[in-house]
């Protein structure tokens, strides 16, 4: 079986995160294992409050799991500290992860912050230039590029900026845009784009953190890049579509939807 790690925060309210990253890989008939940055206490109307782990201690979870079973990608979500960001680059580079899907999250759905200042540094100066492939929704490419984004064509600059800077993928998610849905796929080969279009819910809580993990699940599996994206872009469309209705601010997906192979 192929295996896959999550190095991110825990959503007590089980959209997003660590439970959301879980979900998916299962669901792509992948092996899940988790390092958590830090617990949340979050539901789909907001953010409660946020409790960091100590490096040390993602240290000794990362090391736990790399010496005993190394995954077959690894997807980076909510790290909301410049230290923690650290640990995760010097363990990354120790045990010579591969396939390493970084999710920049910078806010919640419900629009609370998750990273600080001093974070965004690190994370582009530590981790952007070692991953596969970073996927930025609108605002985080804005950050990542300093480039303002309005349309397609300004998506293709701030995405050749990110991959100039930094030598990574990019993936940036049209999922906050005003029309379809479509995102940008960004590599040295040029840009390859991938439809879907807007589906009117308020219940969006975790498509980030889904789409980044079906993402590092199909990397797992041993697909491309391009394909990878390709059949992560129809789960999250799906899981999406599934319509699931719970909670009353805005809702998680139906990660379960499909089983490996449907989609
Ligand atoms: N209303 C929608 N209809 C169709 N696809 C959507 C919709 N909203 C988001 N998506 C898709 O979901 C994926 C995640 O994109 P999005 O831009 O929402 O990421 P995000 O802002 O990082 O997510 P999160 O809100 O979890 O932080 C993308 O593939 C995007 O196109
Ligand atoms: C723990 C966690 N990670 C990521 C997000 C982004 O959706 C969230 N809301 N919560």
């Amino acid at each position: 079986m192929k295996t896959a790690l999550t190095i991110a925060g825990s959503d007590s309210s089980g959209g997003a995160g660590i439970q959301a990253d879980i979900k998916t890989m299962t669901a792509h008939g992948v092996y899940a294992m988790s390092a958590v940055t830090a617990l949340t206490a979050q539901n789909t109307t907001g953010v409660k409050g946020i409790f960091e782990v100590p490096p040390t201690f993602l240290a000794d979870q990362l090391d736990c799991v790399f010496t005993d079973i190394p995954p077959d990608a690894v997807k980076i979500g909510m790290v909301s500290n410049k230290e923690l960001i650290e640990t995760i680059a010097e363990k990354l580079s120790e045990y010579g992860a591969k396939n390493i899907v970084l999710d920049p999250v910078m806010v919640a759905t419900s629009g609370a912050s998750l990273s600080s200042e001093s974070a965004v540094t690190a994370l582009k100066e530590r981790l952007l230039p070692n991953c596969t492939v970073v996927t930025p929704n609108l605002f985080e490419a804005e950050i990542l590029s300093g480039l303002k984004i309005r349309s397609k064509i300004d998506m293709e600059q701030a995405s050749q900026a990110i991959l100039g800077a930094y030598g990574c993928a990019v993936l940036l998610k049209g999922g906050h845009s005003e029309n379809d849905a479509d995102d940008l796929l960004y590599q040295q080969s040029g840009p390859t784009w991938f439809h879907a279009g807007r589906i009117e819910t308020k219940n969006t809580h975790g498509t980030g953190c889904t789409l980044s993990s079906a993402i590092c699940s199909n990397l797992a599996k041993g697909f491309d890049l391009n394909t990878s994206v390709k059949k992560a872009k129809r789960y999250i469309t799906g899981a999406l579509e599934a319509n699931l209705d719970l909670g009353i601010g805005s809702g998680p997906l139906n990660l379960a939807f499909a089983i490996e192979g449907n989609f």
